[in-house]
């Protein structure tokens, strides 16, 4: 039987709790192969806690995730998270490690690791693709602008080619220009890759440049999603308070 193949990325009815509150109360959203999707909503409403429920880090209590049909969970933690790569909010590297050890830190894991020398050259040509050059790569992470230092976390997020990435807050702390700068790369590279594409942001800049597709989060469930070019005629009350920044509306402001 052929048919439609299954989303890369399925969240269905997912519930998540933390004793008596309640954060995610029935989210249900397809990521279908190769689709950039940007998740948005207001501080707390549970944008990652839903990032973490696919990746384990956070197990979810109901409902089911389901990657390609198969549910998370379900086949060994090395071969699922080989598949996704990571961009964490603030770049997340280790600052012991020189930059070049950032970005193949993956590759010399596991059963297929590669040599050091293999690795390095990898890292490195990793490095040029994000805009560094061959010189960054002996240096230390603090040794780096924090703009630098996202380029880095890209360079290692695309490192082992993974079919799905993550990006958290991936304009955090960076000026409107850096954050242009950062948001026309991953959507270069996310295309290029043809990489599924999972984001947590509240820049709109980031949604306008990154996204196929838009879903807004709001107590606990996905209240509006569509895709990027609809998000201004949405006629949700929620989306439009939110991509306008006004304090007036529908979304309690004093949290
Ligand atoms: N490990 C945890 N234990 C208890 N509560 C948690 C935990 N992780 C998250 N929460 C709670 O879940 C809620 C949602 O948090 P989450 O970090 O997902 O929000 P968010 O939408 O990503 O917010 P922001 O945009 O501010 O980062 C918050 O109230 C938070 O306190």
């Amino acid at each position: 039987m052929t048919g439609t193949p299954p989303p890369r990325i399925a969240f269905r009815e997912v519930t998540k709790s933390f004793g008596p509150k309640e954060v995610l109360r029935g989210v249900t959203l397809d990521i279908p192969v190769g689709e950039s999707m940007v998740i948005i909503g207001g501080s707390g409403t549970g944008k990652s806690v839903a990032l973490k429920t696919v990746l384990g880090i956070i197990p979810h209590d109901g409902g089911t995730i389901e990657i390609d049909g198969v549910a998370v969970g379900r086949t060994r933690r090395d071969d699922f998270l080989s598949r996704f790569g990571m961009l964490f909010q603030g770049g997340a590297l280790f600052d012991s490690l020189p930059v070049w050890q950032n970005v193949a830190f993956r590759l010399r894991q596991g059963r297929d690791r590669l040599s050091k020398s293999d690795a390095r050259d990898l890292a490195i040509e990793k490095l040029r693709r994000v805009g560094l050059k061959a010189d960054v790569a002996d240096l230390f992470p603090a040794e780096l602008s924090g703009g630098m230092q996202k380029r880095v976390g890209l360079a290692r997020a695309i490192a082992a080619e993974p079919e799905i990435i993550f990006f958290d807050e991936p304009t955090t702390g960076l000026d409107p220009i850096m954050s242009g700068v950062i948001n026309e790369l991953i959507r270069e590279i996310v295309v290029e890759m043809g990489a599924t594409a999972m984001t947590i942001t509240h820049d709109m800049s980031s949604v306008r440049a990154i996204a196929d597709k838009v879903a807004m989060l709001h107590d606990g469930k996905i209240r509006w999603t569509g895709p990027v070019d609809q998000i201004e005629t949405s006629g949700d009350p929620y989306m439009d308070q939110f991509l306008h920044g006004r304090a007036e509306g529908p979304i309690e402001a004093v949290r």
